[in-house]
């Protein structure tokens, strides 16, 4: 018997009613409904310099992580061994699946208590407008198997093969940023088993859609937040309109990839608390591009629900936040969502 809580387990405490689920039928709508419409989002700071790259295997690459993480908490990813054909793959499953009927999709909408499968991003209720979007969550082989026969019943092996294969490669990077990110921070071997073992892992999928909208500028796409794990592996279809990040506090920049196949690494609350903020998790939003949609498919990393984590503080400085175990953590982010880390702050 195995009694560790899994990533799905910790997100069915507390149920959702149905209307924060299922997403507006986007295709019939043709003017921005209020309920959509958002009060004039500021424009991204082009002034900004871009999102650092770290191009993997390169003398450099330790150097600008650790600078990117301090300075940014987020960074552009080349030199992986994730494939074009794969990355193209997936955003072509993707489609597939939010191309169908909003019908058909809703046979796999993710239940009031669960984590898995079709609906509106989880944290919509923190939220007074909706988000002009649609996700499909994947937390594990089961419930993948399950929603992909809901939408497709005699043809749903390529999609999971697809999913899997993307998956596995993705694991297998995340255990690699992890060693990146840990080593920057001057932890040992022994941390690294703890954080980045594949056995007992938490990892989610999700698929993003951004259909088409016909009044961009006062929608959004995904409403500013931080991710809750490790960090998030983001693979974006396109090159403009897509994902901002909020630079010190202040401006937001944009954040689309450098170049083809280029990843964007975005460090989320796990490590936040690990470095004692010194790798802060980045706030950062999607908006809706200005003509057709935008596919990204993000895939969220982070070690066992049971570690507990222990902030590393250097130099004699304070130990900012409690000790909390990785469950823990996401139950006070499903409760307080962006003040999750301050309700950790130690007193
Ligand atoms: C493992 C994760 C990470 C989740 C929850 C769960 C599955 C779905 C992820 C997202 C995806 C959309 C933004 C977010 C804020 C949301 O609402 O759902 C993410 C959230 C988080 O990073 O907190
Ligand atoms: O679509 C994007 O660019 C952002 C996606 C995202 O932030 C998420 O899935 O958590
Ligand atoms: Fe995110």
């Amino acid at each position: 018997m195995n009694f560790t809580t899994s990533l799905r387990d910790s997100y069915a405490g507390a149920p959702l009613p149905l209307h924060l689920i299922t997403p507006l039928d986007f295709r019939s709508i043709e003017a921005l409904p209020a309920s959509h419409r958002w009060p004039d989002p500021p424009g991204p700071d082009q002034s900004e310099q871009p999102v650092p790259l770290v191009s993997l295997g390169s003398p450099q690459a330790a150097k600008i992580l650790n600078h990117a993480c301090r300075e940014w908490g987020v960074f552009q990813l080349t030199g992986h061994d994730i494939s074009l054909g794969l990355l193209e793959d997936v955003v072509c499953h993707a489609r597939r699946l939010f191309e169908l009927p909003l019908a058909v999709k809703t046979r796999a909408l993710r239940s009031a208590s669960g984590g898995t499968g079709y609906g509106m991003a989880r944290m919509s209720r923190f939220f007074d407008k909706f988000m002009w979007h649609e996700g499909f969550t994947i937390m594990d082989c089961c419930s993948l198997g399950q929603d992909a026969r809901a939408l497709w019943p005699q043809d749903y092996i390529p999609f999971c093969d697809t999913i899997q294969k993307y998956q596995n490669k993705m694991k297998k990077l995340c255990q690699l940023i992890t060693q990146l990110i840990l080593d920057s921070l001057g932890l040992s071997p022994t941390d690294f088993v703890e954080w980045s073992n594949p056995g007992t892992a938490s990892t989610a999928l999700q698929l993003n859609y951004y259909p088409p909208c016909p009044d961009p500028a006062h929608a959004m796409g995904l409403a500013p937040h931080t991710d809750t794990l490790s960090f998030t592996v983001l693979h974006q279809d396109r090159c403009a309109g897509g994902l901002e990040i909020l630079k010190g506090g202040t401006g937001w920049v944009p954040a689309a990839p450098l170049a083809r196949g280029a990843l964007v690494v975005i460090l989320g609350d796990l490590v936040h608390i690990l470095s004692n903020g010194a790798y802060a998790s980045v706030v950062h939003r999607a908006r809706v591009p200005e003509t057709g949609d935008r596919i990204s498919v993000a895939y969220f990393y982070g070690p066992s629900m049971d570690l507990e984590i222990t902030p590393v503080a250097v130099e004699g400085e304070e130990q900012r936040f409690r000790s909390v175990t990785v469950k823990d953590y996401v139950k006070l982010k499903e409760k307080y969502f962006n003040d999750a880390l301050s309700q950790l702050a130690a007193s």
